[in-house]
């Protein structure tokens, strides 16, 4: 589980994070949703400390983040795995060096005891026999999957997406959300995504954060979500057309 507790941020005087606290539980699909701007993505780089908060913790199982000493830090680095928009991969690095990167520089692993694992992910993730090819000589699709067999090849704790189905057309989008969802079930990760696709937040969301101006306005889950009561969340999922159609008629 991480909790996140008061967080607050502000750039030049402007707080775009007002104090913001959540839990996300393991072994389930967390999602932080809401609009452009609202602040989603600070968020998540201060929970995996990319930026520090001016106030507020952000606790690994019992693990304060930013209150603990450097190795306690390097620890949790090492158990979170990033999923980052666009896939993130190395252009001149083979899908294969690619996925293999996490282990170069976190582990000392046997070489050979490195491949099995990274044809583990590949596999895992619905990928084989590419593992020599570039990232431009595969899909926007293929790319995400190699992301995520990255993100999970140091056996990752705690898995961060930020927008995993940006750039993808809506089949494509719905095949890396069952993937993203059934990682984290089978190894039972606590995974949070960034997102602003209703349809991922009504299909994965077993907890979901919906951020407005800065602020959390909501918390549910995937089941209720549509039953909210808050003005700014109806707005936001009704935006849909289709969706706002599908209430009208209800
Ligand atoms: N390093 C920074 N310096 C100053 N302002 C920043 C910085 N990073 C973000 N902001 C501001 O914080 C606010 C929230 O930005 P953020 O990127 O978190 O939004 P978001 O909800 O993730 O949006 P999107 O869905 O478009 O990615 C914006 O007004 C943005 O301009």
């Amino acid at each position: 589980m991480i909790e996140i507790k008061n967080i607050r941020k502000s750039f030049k005087g402007t707080e775009v994070i007002k104090g913001i606290s959540g839990e996300f539980q393991q072994g389930k699909v967390n999602m932080i949703i809401g609009a452009s701007g609202t602040g989603k993505s600070v968020l998540l780089k201060c929970i995996v400390g990319l930026v520090t908060p001016d106030e507020g913790n952000v606790i690994y199982r019992g693990r304060d983040f930013f209150n603990s000493e450097k190795d306690v830090q390097r620890e949790i680095r090492q158990e979170i795995g990033m999923l980052f928009q666009g896939g993130a991969l190395f252009d001149s690095m083979t899908v294969e060096k690619n996925v293999m990167f996490p282990l170069d520089v976190l582990t000392k692993m046997p070489s050979d005891e490195k491949l099995d694992r990274v044809n583990f992910c590949l596999k895992r993730v619905g990928l084989e026999n590419v593992n020599k090819k570039m990232p431009s000589e595969i899909s926007g699709g293929m790319k995400k999957r190699v992301g995520i067999a990255r993100a999970i090849v140091n056996n990752s704790k705690f898995l961060f997406c930020d927008e995993p189905n940006s750039g993808l057309d809506p089949q494509t989008s719905i095949l890396i959300d069952e993937l993203i969802k059934e990682i984290t079930y089978e190894y039972d990760i606590t995974t949070v995504v960034v997102s602003h696709d209703m349809n991922s937040v009504v299909e994965s969301g077993d907890y979901i954060l919906f951020m407005y101006q800065g602020n959390k306005l909501w918390e549910g889950t995937k089941d209720n979500i549509l039953q909210n009561d808050v003005p700014e969340l109806q707005d936001f999922i009704f935006a849909n057309h289709i969706l706002r159609r599908l209430k009208e008629k209800a």
